[in-house]
């Protein structure tokens, strides 16, 4: 367990693997920490450094007051970059988490050499949907909207079979209801469509078949702006790291191979 220091919070940073191995940077999705990546860790290519991180609000890492900018998720990520002295970095974001990768591709693609968007969008739902969660959940907290959230993370299959899916209802309705809320607000306000249109690095998506919240349509699109292959994944909602790691593997050991110098 490691910490980073960004301007006013400390964040709780996972960082494995050889020092000099190639680096391959994970960011999670709203609602979720860190070991939302623990399925698929065991299955990529030995040798890369697999450095995870819990956003603000999230996890470990410090929830200051809600609300919170994509620019401010985004300097939170170069901060653990600068931190660590990471460079060359393979960015790994699911939903939320995608858009911190886009935003940092974007500002400092020196940082970063090939960016995998997972359930993601340059822009996710409204500004008006946003507001809308975030009133509900001041108003009566994040266990009131886990039903329809989950139903919309996993497939009827895992929520009705999976002895982790009790876990994955604890990991959300734990989150504080200022880094939930935070997070809804830097979505809200994050449209990185321009930004995302002229990234000039190698990029690839994909998203769970049956994703409720950024359906397969929403992150083709978003592939389509930056010319990137998109695959979609059988039997899987919005986070297929969980519920089909294997498939997940495969297209980042592939990705990975296709992007290595
Ligand atoms: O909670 C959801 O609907 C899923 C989600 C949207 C953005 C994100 O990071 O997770």
């Amino acid at each position: 367990m490691k910490t980073i220091s960004a301007s006013d919070i400390t964040i709780h940073v996972l960082d494995k693997g050889p020092r000099d191995g190639r680096v391959v940077m994970f960011a999670n999705s709203l609602g979720t920490d860190l070991r939302v990546w623990d399925a698929i860790l065991p299955l990529l290519p030995m040798g890369l450094r697999i450095v995870r991180f819990d956003k603000r609000g999230h996890g470990l890492s410090d929830a200051t007051p809600a609300p919170y900018s994509i620019d401010r998720l985004v300097a939170d990520a170069k901060a653990v970059c600068e931190g660590l002295a990471l460079s060359d970095i393979t960015f790994v974001g699911l939903s939320i988490g995608g858009l911190i990768g886009q935003g940092l591709a974007a500002k400092r693609p020196d940082l970063v050499r090939a960016l995998v968007l997972m359930d993601t969008a340059a822009q996710i739902g409204t500004a008006e949907m946003w507001q809308d969660r975030i009133d509900r959940v001041n108003r009566d907290g994040v266990n009131a909207l886990a039903d329809p959230i989950l139903e919309r993370w996993f497939t009827p299959a895992f929520r009705a079979t999976s002895p982790e899916f009790a876990l994955w209802r604890n990991m959300l309705t734990r989150t504080t209801v200022a880094g939930y809320t935070g997070c809804c607000a830097a979505i809200a306000g994050a449209d990185l469509t321009n930004s995302t249109r002229a990234l000039r690095l190698p990029v690839m998506a994909m998203a769970g078949d049956q994703d409720g919240s950024t359906p397969p349509d929403l992150v083709r699109a978003t592939a389509d702006l930056c010319g990137a292959p998109f695959h979609l994944i059988a039997d899987a909602g919005h986070i297929p790291c969980v519920e089909q790691p294997e498939a997940v593997a495969k297209l980042l050991t592939d990705f990975l191979e296709r992007t290595a110098r």
